[in-house]
């Protein structure tokens, strides 16, 4: 593998498919660019380190490589001795602070990252045309249930209109990668059985965010059944941890209690708890991990299928909802001080009550096995948002 990708030609894509309203700008030549620099000059730039290990034969692209999940799966992918290239647009719906610090880090262990946009094609065939990617682990999206009331397009945007681009680019590879990309729990929407099982419906999604997921399902399984993409979708169930993402609760609450801010703690129906089934992000990498592993090749090849190709989609959660009361008295047990806290009705905000995984096909095919309770995982988040925050608290 090593020596096939360092002499492989630098091959500029021929043809500009760029998603409708998407314009390029100054910097996609420039990530360009930097990316046939490191080509010319394998031997001594950063992309030689990006290389899979004697005895590896996966070379993987990362998209959403500087998020948090991201980060976490292409170190542990990297550390193994996979090779490991990553995408992120370092877009600002959180601190893109974070996501340079993120960055950083992975720079540091020889992963090297491309600031592109999923949607411009021209950057994906040229990254496409220089490596071989034998899987593609898809993770950029726009994340977050409730930020869509603020910004819907934002999620056609990456989760619509920049899965489709990556979509054909993939196809259109050779080889073909095998894609394990990231769906979400959300796609039980309002569903009522418990717990929630992947052969169950998923036609009732509370938001638009669990929209884009489950039509991006159904484009896998389109792109899958034409063009022999082999796919494995895994709903991850409200995953949390060091490095993770100041918007969701956990975050924000720890960092509210901290700077003595009152916290806003969402009841469901007749002022019953809202609860989740948080999963640390350890067991989410080892999923991750383990998809990675059982994958099986594409079929296809020039765009045409040879035969049918692996379709797979499974629950990665930690099996034990917590209330999120009970998520707020940890915090405040683990940072010793006790939260401000207003207690109000769920609002129209795309919230579901409770999400409860059922991972027995994780655990049957993948060897899944979460291990982390949330208050042990917590304890983990806290230490490193106490030692990454120090200047600040
Ligand atoms: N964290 C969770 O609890 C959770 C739960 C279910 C599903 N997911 C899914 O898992 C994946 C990773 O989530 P995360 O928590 O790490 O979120 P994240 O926001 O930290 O990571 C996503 C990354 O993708 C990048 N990105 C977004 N749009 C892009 C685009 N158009 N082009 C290139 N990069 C783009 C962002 O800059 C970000 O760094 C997402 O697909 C998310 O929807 C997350
Ligand atoms: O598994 C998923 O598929 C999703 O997981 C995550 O969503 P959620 O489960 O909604 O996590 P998160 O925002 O931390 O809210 C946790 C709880 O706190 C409640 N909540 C939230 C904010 C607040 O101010 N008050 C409050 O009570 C809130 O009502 C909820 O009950 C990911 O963000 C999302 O990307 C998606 O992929």
């Amino acid at each position: 593998m090593s020596s096939s990708v360092a002499s492989s030609s630098l091959k500029t894509a021929s043809s500009l498919h760029l998603a409708p309203g998407f314009e390029p700008d100054r910097k996609a030549d420039q990530e360009i660019e930097r990316l046939c620099i490191s080509m010319e000059q394998w031997e001594e730039r950063a992309l030689k380190s990006c290389l899979p290990a004697q005895g590896s034969d996966k070379f993987i692209l990362i998209t959403g490589a500087a998020g948090f999940i991201g980060t976490h799966v292409a170190l542990a992918l990297k550390r193994r001795g996979d090779g490991v290239v990553g995408l992120d647009n370092f877009n600002d719906y959180y601190d893109p602070s974070l996501k340079a610090a993120r960055r950083a880090l992975l720079e540091k262990e020889g992963v090297f990252v491309i600031d592109g946009d999923l949607n411009d094609a021209r950057l994906l065939e040229t990254l496409f045309g220089i490596i071989p990617f034998t899987h593609v682990m898809h993770l950029a999206a726009q994340a977050g249930v409730r930020y869509a009331l603020e910004n819907p397009h934002s999620y056609v945007h990456s989760n619509i209109s920049g899965l489709i681009t990556l979509l054909q680019v993939c196809v259109k590879a050779n080889p073909q990668p095998a894609l394990i990309w990231a769906s979400s729990s959300s796609v039980y929407g309002l569903n009522t059985k418990v717990p929630f099982s992947e052969s169950d419906r998923t036609d009732s999604p509370a938001s638009l965010y669990a929209a884009t997921k489950k039509a991006g399902e159904e484009f896998m399984h389109t792109y899958n059944h034409i063009y022999g993409l082999s796919i494995t979708g895994l709903r991850f169930f409200t995953v949390y941890g060091p490095w993770g993402r100041p918007d969701m609760a956990y975050f924000s609450f720890t960092r509210d209690i901290l700077s003595n801010k009152q916290i806003t703690v969402f009841k469901g129906p007749d002022n019953t708890d809202l609860a989740r089934d948080f999963t640390y992000i350890d067991d989410v990498v080892q999923g991750c991990v383990a998809s990675l592993d059982t994958a099986q090749p594409s079929t296809g090849s020039g765009g045409k299928k040879r035969g049918p190709a692996q379709l797979r989609t499974f629950n990665l959660g930690n099996t034990t909802p917590v209330t999120v009361s009970c998520l707020v008295s940890t915090l405040e047990n683990l940072l010793g001080k006790e939260a401000n806290k207003k207690y109000i009705q769920m609002p129209q905000n795309g919230d579901v009550p409770f999400t409860h995984a059922d991972v027995s096909l994780a655990k049957a095919e993948l060897g899944y096995s979460p291990t982390t309770d949330l208050h042990s995982g917590l304890k983990r988040f806290v230490s490193w948002y106490l030692n990454y925050y120090k200047k600040e608290t």
